[in-house]
């Protein structure tokens, strides 16, 4: 809401553009009388004089007025690769933008239905966190480490058996599957009751600690091709062994998303209950703070989960490692966009500041690309994650066979360990088309072809 509509609906000069906005937010919230102005008092310091009783019963009544004859008008969102975006993803879009915390969103050229927020969505709400948009699987990232071995590893016959048997000693994989014994690493040091999800499943995300998980999480050797003088990889231009991996946060993640947005829906305001997984919650409430504290220690746990499985897989091959890149694409940061600080959430997408690096896979019969993000304002600082889904599992299962893919791969010089008829390179759009499409996003600097690729193969149901 403008100046302009505010002083249509007769509230006065005086009061500061932030304390209306302020009282909007949290009229739109469900907030009334103290709870309200103690709110808004807090989030927009707004001076005392502005905000008496009188005042604010004023202004409430007013916004609640316009909010029970006008729908909110969402927010605009900017589009990447349309031509490859289906109609369902838009909607989904579409209502996101309609929260009444929203200020902006984006759509990259992946992008493909979701739950909630569609996956390839970037959404960026004031004062408020959504799980959902965040994504089940929290901290869902890559990570890519380059190796100090000769690149006629992946040729030689010897030499690539010793490879797969790295990845099949040093990864574990499945829905539920865990370490025995677990593994170390200093995230297990963190406070982990930050929120009784957190504490209750410290044990078990333990067990978990270094292992994959299920659907197209991966573990993979690939050649990595660097074209830059300056990639800031760590290592000089030219061919490398290098280790990529794709994972999350396992089973704690999805309990965390799950809990707290089970929570955002009953604490939703009757009048938006039909934005069911959108719900959201207050930043500065009791809950929005528990999630965003276990929100990021879950980004710290996921961190520690591909460091664990790097440095298991690194170990077996006999290699070390010369340098690399990592990042989430299942997040939400606090960041400020056009002056105002925001909760940016990407589910499925690459930070893409200007100068920040981030890796986009293809498939496991495609490159994936080593990017420079270029801050580009409207995707909010933001790029693809993959090529991105052209179909449902279920569709992928009835259509293919992994076993033949598997075969004519491996006349390609592609080895695939093991991986399910839903993940095979056809269901995936091209990369090829996804990364034109974001030109004026980011700039490539390395390319990455899979050659021996692990995912989970026992047909689990994905985490997420
Ligand atoms: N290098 C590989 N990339 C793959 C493989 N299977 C899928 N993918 C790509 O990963 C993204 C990530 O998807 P997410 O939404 O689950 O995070 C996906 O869009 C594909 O482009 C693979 O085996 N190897
Ligand atoms: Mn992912
Ligand atoms: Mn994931």
């Amino acid at each position: 809401m403008n100046r302009k509509q505010l002083t249509k609906l007769g509230i006065p000069e005086y009061c500061t553009l932030e304390a209306m906005q302020g009282i909007q937010s949290a009229v739109k919230a469900g907030l009334r009388g103290k709870d309200a102005k103690q709110r808004l008092i807090a989030v927009v310091a707004a001076p005392q004089e502005y905000l008496n009783d009188e005042h604010f019963a004023e202004f409430a009544n007013a916004f609640t007025e316009v909010e029970e004859t006008e729908p909110s008008t969402p927010v605009d969102y900017a589009v990447w690769g349309n031509e490859f975006i289906d109609e369902m993803s838009h909607k989904q879009m579409r209502e996101a933008c309609s929260l009444p915390h929203a200020v902006a969103g984006a759509l990259m050229p992946d992008a493909h239905l979701g739950y909630g927020l569609p996956i390839g969505g970037v959404l960026a709400l004031e004062g408020a966190v959504c799980p959902y948009a965040v994504g089940v699987d929290i901290a869902c990232r890559m990570k890519l480490s380059v190796l100090d071995l000769p690149t006629d590893f992946l040729a030689d016959d010897k030499r690539r058996r010793e490879l797969t048997t790295a990845l099949e000693k040093g990864t574990v994989f499945g829905t539920g599957k865990a370490w025995k014994p677990r593994k170390d690493h200093d995230v297990m040091d963190q406070d982990w009751t930050v929120s009784r999800i957190t504490r209750e499943s410290k044990d078990k995300a333990w067990n978990q600690l270094g292992t994959s998980g299920s659907g197209n999480h991966f573990v993979e050797f690939g050649l990595l091709t660097i074209t830059e003088e300056e990639a800031g990889i760590g290592v000089a231009p030219g061919e490398y062994v290098a280790l990529l991996s794709h994972s999350g946060s396992r089973g704690t993640g999805h309990a965390v998303c799950s809990t707290y947005s089970a929570i955002a829906r009953k604490k939703l305001p009757r009048r938006y209950a039909h934005v069911g997984r959108l719900a959201w919650l207050e930043l500065d409430s009791q809950e929005g703070q528990e999630y965003w504290a276990a929100m990021n220690l879950m980004g710290d746990y996921a961190s520690a989960n591909h460091a664990v499985i790097h440095r298991n897989v690194v170990k077996l091959a006999g290699a070390s490692v010369l340098g690399g890149v990592e990042n989430h694409h299942n997040f939400a940061w606090k960041e400020v966009h056009n002056g105002r600080e925001v909760i940016v959430h990407r589910k499925g997408a690459t930070p893409a500041g200007e100068g920040v690096l981030g890796v986009i896979p293809g498939s496991m019969a495609t490159p994936a690309y080593v990017v420079r993000g270029k801050g580009n304002a409207a995707s909010l600082h933001s790029a693809a994650h993959g090529a991105g889904r052209v179909m449902s599992r279920k569709k992928a299962n009835s259509m293919y066979r992994i076993q033949s893919v598997r075969t004519n791969l491996k006349a390609q010089g592609v080895h695939v360990i093991s991986a399910g008829s839903d993940e095979v390179p056809m269901v995936y759009k091209n990369i090829e088309d996804v990364m034109n499409a974001q030109t004026d996003l980011v700039t490539k600097v390395a390319r990455f072809d899979p050659l021996i690729v692990k995912m989970c193969g026992d047909g689990s149901r994905p985490e997420d």
